[in-house]
């Protein structure tokens, strides 16, 4: 028997006037995952978490929350009773209650003794036990932040919904702040939606990575895939850096302007334009001072500390960039040799959509 997954989206749409917020959107999460929900802004991302949360109606489609119907044509349960626990960027903590409080805030209808029990061993979890009879305005930003997930926590939740709750913290509290919240999440086995507009932050602490665009979902896979894998034109350009050439493959080799990029196993018998994604840690660059034609060559040098991005103009007036080393900078001008760093293999487009075998012929 399979588990029942925490949460599923099936068809659901959501539209603000003409704005369509939310486009069919499916998706299952099972008991334990950390999704992350990321896209540009207006794509829809906290839409869908206000939607699974019950702040908002859906127009079409249903959403279940560990089995039980929340939304549907017929159904609609209301925020307080769905199961869901919910942590925003503004912390939301009540200013004149006590953080033992503000924890206990969730629990009404319990017994006092089971709720008292609950706000210590949930305020232990995230760490401030010792803070439990302070005020919102006598905590740091980061432990107001772990409240406001204390507070989620404690109803026992079947999904915890973050919409960027880390926007209002510099970055160095961010990156600590950001390592506790999703320890706790780890240590509770709690399934979360979180909800970035970070691509590092997407990729790094999710089990799947949701990227979506004009209320769709592009893609929904492990970090790994979204990064490497990417399904679509729009998803390799958004999760990190990306150049997309003309390129031809001709029994299974793969040429572009820089030349031989790579072999296209399984493409033998193709005869098919695409265009090749190349990121810029994939392409490596060989200086050819001594050359003199309008070839490859340095436009731009940016310095980011560990890794130098080099941004080089092709014959054809297209650029790539690459990433090199702290140590190489080729000044602005140098004539370079652009290859594809060996063992890659890039993505594949035709059209806007990524293809692992040949498209037929015709
Ligand atoms: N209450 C509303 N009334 C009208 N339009 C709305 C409303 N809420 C959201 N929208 C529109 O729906 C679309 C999706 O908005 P949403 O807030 O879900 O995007 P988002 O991806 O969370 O954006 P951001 O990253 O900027 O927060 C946007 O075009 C937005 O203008």
């Amino acid at each position: 028997m399979t588990a029942t997954p925490a949460l599923v989206l099936e068809g659901v749409s959501k539209s603000y006037g003409a704005v369509p917020a939310a486009c069919d959107v499916d998706l299952v999460v099972p008991s334990g995952e950390l999704v992350t929900l990321i896209g540009p802004s207006g794509c829809g991302k906290s839409t869908a978490l206000r939607l699974i949360a019950g702040l908002e109606r859906p127009d079409r489609g249903e959403i279940r929350i560990a089995g039980q119907t929340v939304a549907d044509g017929r159904t609609f349960v209301p925020p307080e009773r769905r199961r869901v626990g919910l942590v925003f960027q503004d912390h939301a903590l009540f200013p004149h209650l006590s953080v033992r409080r503000n924890v206990e805030f969730g629990l009404h209808g319990q017994p006092r003794a089971d709720r008292a029990a609950r706000v210590t061993q949930v305020l232990d979890l995230v760490r401030l036990g010792h803070l439990a009879d302070r005020y919102p305005h006598e905590l740091s930003g980061g432990e107001q932040q772990r409240v406001a997930l204390a507070r989620a926590l404690a109803p026992r939740p079947a999904v915890v919904l973050l919409d960027e709750p880390f926007s209002s913290l510099d970055e160095n509290l961010r990156a600590q702040v950001r390592a506790e919240l999703v320890g706790v999440l780890r240590e509770t086995g709690t399934t979360a939606v979180f909800v970035t507009h970070d691509q590092t932050e997407a990729l790094s602490i999710g089990d799947r990575v949701v990227v979506m665009t004009s209320g769709r979902i592009e893609q929904a896979d492990t970090p790994s895939r979204v990064f490497e894998q990417p399904a679509t034109r729009f998803v390799a350009s958004f999760m990190g850096d990306a150049d997309f050439l003309r390129a031809h493959v001709h029994r299974a080799l793969l040429t572009c302007e820089i030349g031989v990029v790579s072999t296209v196993p399984g493409w033998a018998d193709a005869e098919t334009d695409v265009d090749v994604v190349l990121r810029p840690h994939e392409v490596a660059l060989t200086a050819e001072p001594d050359r003199s034609d309008d070839g490859p060559a340095v436009v731009a040098v940016e310095y980011h500390g560990a890794f130098v991005l080099h941004t080089v103009r092709l014959g054809s007036g297209q650029t790539v960039r690459s990433w090199q080393p702290h140590s190489v900078r080729h000044p602005v001008g140098t004539p370079v040799r652009v290859s594809v760093v060996p063992g890659v293999t890039p993505t594949l487009l035709v059209g806007d959509t990524a293809v692992s075998s040949p498209p037929p012929r015709g």
